[in-house]
């Protein structure tokens, strides 16, 4: 571990100065696409300004042989598409075990690493993969002559990752945020499930037998099989001061369970999600943006709460010091996310709590 007073020095000489705070940026919806793939591609410029993030994938889903052009294919595609003010271009590499991801960081972080704000790295196993990832972007950096630090976006998707997520958020003052990956977990725990995440109907409860007869009609609720990795996630998170995101929802015709996943990730802490498919991205935008009605609520307990202190009674409900501090989140993020999305501007503008007297 690194002393506290070195660990916001640059890794190599040359290298931009680490920030200090990871920016608050909104990234509801992080949308993949294959550079390979010529009709993706081709779509990319016009995803731009209505994602927050498009993020060039390289590792799984893109096959083997395409590994080269998908590289290749991304640093053409930054050098020919203004992203303007409210999308950022991030990319994932190939897995530190793999035989692409030296190259993949070095061509990028030298080709186009002044438009690529963060680097999303698959199967993390401890800290020490951000470490080594912490020091070859700094060298890269330097070499590049950049002059602001690319950002580290972490999978959780090994049960070694799950295990060591602590010590993976606070690895590296680069440390964006972590995204789930349930596809790569559930191998790697072994568990039974053949999904790219969402629930399974064999994970359930069920009531109790009515009067001893257990053949009986027995109500049965599905349960989220990813709740306490979600949970774990955002508390790691939180700690670190860096962004917890679900990943990716497989069942693409499946927009109502995909909502469903989505809210549940939101409602725990998760500031968004990625999308595979065109289809996914106004559900992620969506879900995870506050709902008009709970801005209005969250800003009338602000107006209500005075200076932040004591109890006060609201629609028969009473909000105090606690309650207010879950408001400001909201309202902290309608504002956040009013900045780049003028049609929630005015969405939430109708909510403006009027002034009493
Ligand atoms: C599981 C663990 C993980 O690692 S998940 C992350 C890795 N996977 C991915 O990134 C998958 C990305 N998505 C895809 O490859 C495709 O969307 C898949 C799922 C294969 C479906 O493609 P396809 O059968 O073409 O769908 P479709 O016919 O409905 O497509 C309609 C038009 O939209 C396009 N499209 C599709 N996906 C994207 C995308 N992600 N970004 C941009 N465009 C996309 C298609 O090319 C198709 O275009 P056109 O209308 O024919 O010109
Ligand atoms: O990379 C994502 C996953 O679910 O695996
Ligand atoms: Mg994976």
């Amino acid at each position: 571990m690194r002393s506290a007073k070195d660990f916001f020095r640059p890794l190599a000489v040359g290298a931009p100065t680490p920030l200090t705070q990871v920016p608050a940026r909104p990234s509801r919806v992080i949308h993949f696409f294959d550079p390979s793939n010529p009709k993706m591609a081709a779509k990319v410029p016009g995803l731009v300004g209505t994602v927050d993030v498009l993020l060039g994938n390289l590792e799984d889903a893109v096959k083997a042989d395409r590994k080269e052009a998908a590289r290749a294919g991304l640093v053409e595609i930054a050098r020919a598409t203004d992203f303007g003010q409210s999308t950022q271009l991030w990319t994932r590499i190939n897995a530190l075990d793999s035989p692409w991801a030296l190259d993949d960081l070095t061509t990028l972080v030298t080709e186009i690493g002044d438009t690529l704000d963060v680097v999303m790295v698959p199967k993390v196993q401890g800290a020490e993969d951000i470490h080594y990832v912490d020091r070859l972007l700094a060298q890269l950096e330097a070499k590049a002559g950049l002059t602001r630090p690319i950002l580290v976006h972490a999978i959780l998707e090994t049960a070694r990752g799950m295990v060591n997520v602590e010590e993976i958020c606070g690895a590296s003052p680069r440390m964006q945020g972590l995204s789930l990956g349930p596809a790569d977990l559930a191998a790697d725990r072994r568990m039974k499930t053949t999904r790219v995440g969402g629930g399974h109907p064999g994970y359930l409860v069920r009531t109790d037998p009515v009067d001893g007869d257990v053949q009986g009609e027995r109500a049965t609720a599905q349960q989220d099989l990813w709740h306490y990795t979600i949970a774990r996630m955002v508390d790691a998170c939180a700690m670190h001061g860096i962004y917890p995101y679900y990943g990716p929802f497989g069942d693409i015709q499946d927009v109502v369970a995909c909502e469903d996943q989505f809210r549940n990730a939101f409602l725990l802490g998760c500031v968004g999600t990625w999308s595979l498919h065109p289809v996914q991205i106004e559900i992620a935008k969506r879900v995870f943006s506050p709902s008009a009605q709970d801005v209005a609520h969250a800003r009338r307990v602000v107006a209500a709460m005075g200076d932040g202190t004591g109890a006060v009674m609201l629609d028969g409900r009473m909000e105090d010091d606690a309650s207010l501090k879950q408001c400001l989140v909201i309202v902290e993020l309608a504002e956040r996310l009013s900045q780049t999305d003028p049609a929630l501007a005015e969405l939430y503008a109708a909510t403006t709590v009027p002034e009493e007297g």
